[in-house]
């Protein structure tokens, strides 16, 4: 297997750690940010979302060690490390500067062969390819994807529910919205932020805020109309988006439920969607590993308006398919 470095230990950096670690999926061969070891570590060792790590975690200079692991670490605040040198094939990119190409080109620049970011790239120039797991994964093409977006969390959930309802009964047009979990771009007090919106304290204010997924989708289909926004709400993980649309074939509540069902429990969503029977709130998904939780009894139809709701938790369940992607190209390079 291909050597995998993760550069950004923030909140989807911690639990795409924790999802590598715990799923023997990898360990990589360094970890880089541009905060303190100590720190770093006692915040991977305690995490507000997910509880206490089972293992002892200490960070001193220079690395970081989690149970009999001792891990690189790479202070980055001056420079991208030097990838040839530690050896890096893939650098998995937590840090939201890897979403225009010549973010993601400093990493090549450096010695690594590809790149995954755990972001939509800001347009289709600006990554190889985007690539989500039970969608278009099978497609990776080792020769050419040398930086490959991963799109949001939000994308992630949508794509399924996309992929379920275009296979099925075929889409005109649709809107979205999502209730989304504040995070760390947000504000804690009220201050100036570049999005004005985004300048209200994030955990008391319903914040408005715009979704790239729409955009993201439509790299991965190119006819699909659909677009969309989010709603900051004051949670700390788990978020629910609503998708409206205007089918193509005339199609039943019951006949929608069943193909959501059936994706769940059999072929390439298997492990990526889920769906729920019963009514629940946000405490449900959080720490669930499935992209996208389709809650079935919220599946209503007025007319030829479809609406369907999938849950999904925008930090655990997108780092799951951010360390299995990861897996699987680090085994194909
Ligand atoms: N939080 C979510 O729900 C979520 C879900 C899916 C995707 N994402 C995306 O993942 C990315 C990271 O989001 P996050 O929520 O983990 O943010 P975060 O702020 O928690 O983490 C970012 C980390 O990158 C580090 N960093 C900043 N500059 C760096 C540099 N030069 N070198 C190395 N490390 C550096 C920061 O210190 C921080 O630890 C963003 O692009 C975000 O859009 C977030």
């Amino acid at each position: 297997m291909a050597t995998i470095a993760l550069h950004g230990f923030g909140r989807i950096g911690r639990q795409f750690l924790r999802v590598g670690l715990q799923n023997n999926l990898f360990v990589p061969v360094s970890i880089s940010d541009i905060r303190d070891e100590p720190t770093l570590a006692a915040l991977f060792a305690v995490d507000t979302n997910y509880g206490r790590w089972h293992e002892p975690v200490s960070g001193s200079e220079g690395q970081l060690t989690i149970g009999e692991r001792t891990i690189p670490y790479i202070n980055s605040s001056k420079d991208i490390p030097d990838w040839a040198a530690l050896g890096v094939d893939l650098v998995v990119d937590c840090t939201g500067r890897a979403t225009t190409r010549a973010g993601a080109q400093a990493h090549l620049d450096k010695g690594a062969k590809y790149v995954l970011i755990s972001a939509p790239s800001k347009s289709l120039d600006d990554c190889d390819a985007v690539l989500l797991k039970g969608i278009n994964l099978d497609t990776f093409d080792p020769a050419n994807h040398h930086i490959v977006s991963m799109g949001s969390c939000t994308t992630n959930a949508l794509a399924a529910v996309v992929k379920v309802i275009r296979e099925n009964f075929g889409i005109q047009y649709g809107l979205f919205s999502t209730v989304h979990s504040y995070t760390n771009t947000q504000s804690l007090t009220d201050q100036p932020m570049k999005d004005r919106r985004d300048s209200w304290a994030a955990a008391e204010n319903i914040i408005p805020s715009s979704s790239g997924a729409a955009k993201t989708l439509q790299f991965i289909w190119s006819d699909l109309k659909i677009t969309g926004k989010a709603y900051r709400v004051p949670t700390r993980t788990g978020s629910i988006a609503e998708l409206n649309l205007i089918t193509e074939k005339d199609c039943t509540v019951q006949e929608v439920n069943d193909a959501f069902r059936k994706a769940a429990s059999e072929g390439p969503l298997k492990g990526v969607m889920d769906t729920l029977e019963d009514e629940w709130s946000s405490a449900r998904i959080v720490a669930d590993p499935h992209s996208s939780i389709i809650d079935l009894p919220l599946t209503a139809k007025e007319g030829n308006l479809l609406s369907v709701a999938a849950w999904y938790d925008n930090e655990w369940g997108f780092s799951n398919r951010l360390a299995e992607v990861a897996a699987f190209i680090a085994e194909r390079i």
